[in-house]
C-alpha cells in the first residue's frame, strides 16, 4: 500500500470489527390491554442477548406489564390481553401453542419482595430442577451448591442448607430467589425492581449479582432508582403512559437523551 493510499484508508479499516449485537428478545407493534384500558401502545424494542436493558419510567406507565408478557405472567389476569408481535429467539411467546411450563423455565422471573417458599434453602433451589431436569440426588446436589454460588448466597447459607429459607435475612431471601431462577437454566432472567424491598447494602450485592449474570443470562429489569438503572444496565427503555419514549445505550439515555420528556424523567423533574 502507497503512502497516499494508506493515509486515505479509512479508520475503520485498521480497527478489528466489533461483534454485532445479537437480538434475544424482538417486541414489534405490541399492545396490551386489562379490559377496555389500553396500559400500552405500539410498542417494538429490541433486548440484546446477554445484555441488562433497564425499564424505566414513572409508576403505571406499563413498565410491569410489558415484563409481565416476556414469561405470559398476565396469563393468569383475567382481564388481561395483548396483540402485536413477542419473540424469544424463534419461540412465539403470545401463539396459542406455547407451552408455558417450557417457556417459564427459559425465562426466569425475580419479584419485587422476595418470595422463597416455605421450605429449607436446599428444597427452595432444588424445586425447579426436579421438575424440569431428570437429575440424581448427586446431580441435584451440585446444582443447588452451583446456583447458589452463582447467586453469590453460598458462602452464607452452605452449613445450613437444610434451615427454613424464611429465616434468611431479605437480601440474601432474594439472592436465594435468583438463585432458584438460575437452577433451571433459563435464557433469559425478568426481574421486576428486585431491590426495592432491600436495604443499602443488600441492594449494592444484588447489583454486583446482576451486572455479573449478564455473562450468561439476558437480564430485564423493571427499576424506579436512577442510580441502579446507570449503574447496572447496558441499555436502557423509558417509559410513559404506555408509550417506549425512547431506548438506547444507558450512557446515551441518561446523558443525552433525544426526548425531552426522558431527559426531565432522568433529571427527577417528574415521575
Ligand atoms: N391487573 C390489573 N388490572 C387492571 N389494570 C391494571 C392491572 N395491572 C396494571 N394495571 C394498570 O395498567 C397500567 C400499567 O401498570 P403497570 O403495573 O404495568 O405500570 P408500571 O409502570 O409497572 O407501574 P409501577 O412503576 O407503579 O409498578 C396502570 O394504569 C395500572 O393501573
Amino acid at each position: 500500500m502507497s503512502e497516499a493510499t494508506r493515509s486515505a484508508a479509512p479508520e475503520t479499516a485498521t480497527k478489528p470489527a466489533e461483534a454485532p449485537e445479537e437480538i434475544c428478545i424482538r417486541i414489534a407493534d405490541f399492545n396490551a390491554w386489562y379490559g377496555s384500558f389500553q396500559a400500552i401502545h405500539n410498542l417494538s424494542l429490541e433486548v440484546p442477548r446477554n445484555k441488562v436493558t433497564a425499564f424505566i419510567g414513572p409508576s403505571g406507565c406499563g413498565k410491569s406489564t410489558l415484563l409481565r408478557w416476556i414469561n405470559r405472567m398476565n396469563d393468569i389476569v383475567p382481564s388481561a390481553n395483548s396483540r402485536g408481535t413477542l419473540m424469544i429467539d424463534d419461540l412465539d411467546v403470545l401463539a396459542q401453542s406455547t407451552d408455558v411450563v417450557n417457556l417459564r423455565r427459559r425465562v426466569g422471573m425475580v419479584f419485587q419482595k422476595p418470595n422463597p417458599f416455605p421450605k429449607s434453602i436446599y428444597e427452595n433451589v432444588a424445586f425447579g430442577p426436579r421438575l424440569h431436569l431428570h437429575t440424581s440426588r448427586r446431580e441435584l446436589d451440585e446444582l443447588v451448591e452451583w446456583s447458589l454460588q452463582k447467586a453469590a448466597v453460598w458462602d452464607e447459607v452452605k452449613d445450613r442448607l437444610h434451615a427454613p429459607a424464611l429465616g434468611l435475612s431479605g437480601g440474601q431471601q432474594q439472592r436465594l430467589c435468583i438463585a432458584r431462577a438460575i437452577a433451571v437454566g433459563p435464557e433469559v432472567l425478568l426481574m421486576d425492581e428486585p431491590c426495592s424491598a432491600l436495604d443499602p447494602a443488600s441492594t449494592l450485592a444484588i447489583e454486583d449479582l446482576i451486572y455479573e449474570l449478564r455473562e450468561q443470562y439476558t437480564i430485564v429489569m423493571v427499576t424506579h432508582n436512577m442510580q441502579q438503572a446507570s449503574r447496572c444496565s447496558d441499555q436502557t427503555a423509558f417509559f410513559f403512559e404506555g408509550k417506549l419514549i425512547e431506548s438506547g445505550p444507558t450512557q446515551d439515555v441518561f446523558t443525552k437523551p433525544k426526548e425531552k420528556r426522558t431527559d426531565d424523567y432522568v433529571r427527577g423533574r417528574f415521575g
